[in-house]
């Protein structure tokens, strides 16, 4: 039997973005891609990213998180389900603040509220060989995504940047006037993007607002990405778009995200607990 089964897990959300977060510390399992799908097949565990602790590899350090998405696929970052870690594991303590690490390096988290944190989430790298993309871009309209006329693009030109994962930010003027379900994966699997990335479509509204709707690779459509919110702060203000801090509104709540003076991104935003449960040993019987 999966070491897996029966263990008690926290089907969480940080903005919207659906997160369950499973407690390992105390075992060697290393989740496989497919008991990650088979855990976000089930009903009561769905989730958009599975954050899985398992014991620290650093000292000072709480945890180490290796994060899955809904297709089993790993990733480096994971801002909204780090919040959510964080909340496991000061709930109930009086305890504030907490490093964990994820495979992007270690990041800071503070809670700010009864069930709202912030996390450090280091710095964004803009090289190409960082991100990491096929080729450098020389020309801005590198990526085009032709679906109409062929001299009108319907997306060219984002802003691409890795904050432990990669993104692209396309800016447009209305993110939801876009059908993202259709040009999401198109984008997400676009020759340029060696290990994928995560599209973002976002409109500046105001030098401190930012409204963004992301395709997650590995996931789909989701109702926040907290590193995607990173992402299109960073490329929005160094851009000169907007100023070094800003809310951005996804379609599942706000995250307010700041570009520090010393390079760091932090990203604060909710915590919801939905429920704990514990995950039925048949599911793992069908994804062995
Ligand atoms: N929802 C996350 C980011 C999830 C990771 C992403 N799908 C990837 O593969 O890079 C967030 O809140 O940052």
């Amino acid at each position: 039997m999966s070491p897996l089964a029966n263990h008690p897990f926290w089907k969480m959300n940080g903005a919207g973005n659906e997160i369950v977060v499973v407690d390992l510390r105390r075992s060697s399992h290393v989740i496989s891609a497919a008991e990650a799908r088979a855990i976000a097949g089930a009903e009561g565990s769905h989730f958009d990213q599975l954050m899985a602790m398992h014991a620290p590899r650093t000292p000072g350090t709480e945890t180490f998180i290796r994060i899955y998405n809904t297709d089993g696929s790993e990733a480096g970052a994971c801002g909204n389900g780090t919040r959510c870690v964080a909340w496991v594991l000061t709930e109930g303590t009086d305890r504030d603040r907490l490093l964990v690490e994820t495979k992007a390096g270690l990041l800071a988290c503070r809670r700010l509220g009864p069930a709202s944190f912030s996390v450090d989430m280091g710095e964004p790298k803009f090289g190409w060989q960082d991100i990491p993309l096929a080729e450098e871009f020389r020309d801005t309209r590198a990526i085009e995504l032709q679906i109409g006329p062929i001299d009108a693009p319907v997306l060219h030109s984002p802003s691409v940047v890795s904050m432990g994962n990669p993104h692209a930010v396309f800016w447009v003027d209305d993110p939801y006037a876009h059908d993202l379900a259709k040009i999401g994966p198109m984008l997400e699997n676009h020759p340029i993007f060696p290990d994928r990335a995560n599209i973002s479509l976002a409109a500046v509204k105001a030098p401190d607002h930012i409204i963004l709707w992301v395709w997650e690779r590995g996931a789909g459509i989701t109702r926040a990405c907290g590193s995607a919110a990173c992402a299109a702060l960073v490329s929005a203000a160094r851009t000169k778009r907007t100023g070094r801090s800003a809310t951005v509104s996804l379609p599942g709540g706000d995250l307010v995200v700041e570009w520090r003076d010393d390079n760091h991104v932090i990203m604060s935003g909710p915590t919801e607990l939905e429920h704990a449960g514990e995950f039925d040993p048949a599911l793992f019987q069908a994804a062995a």
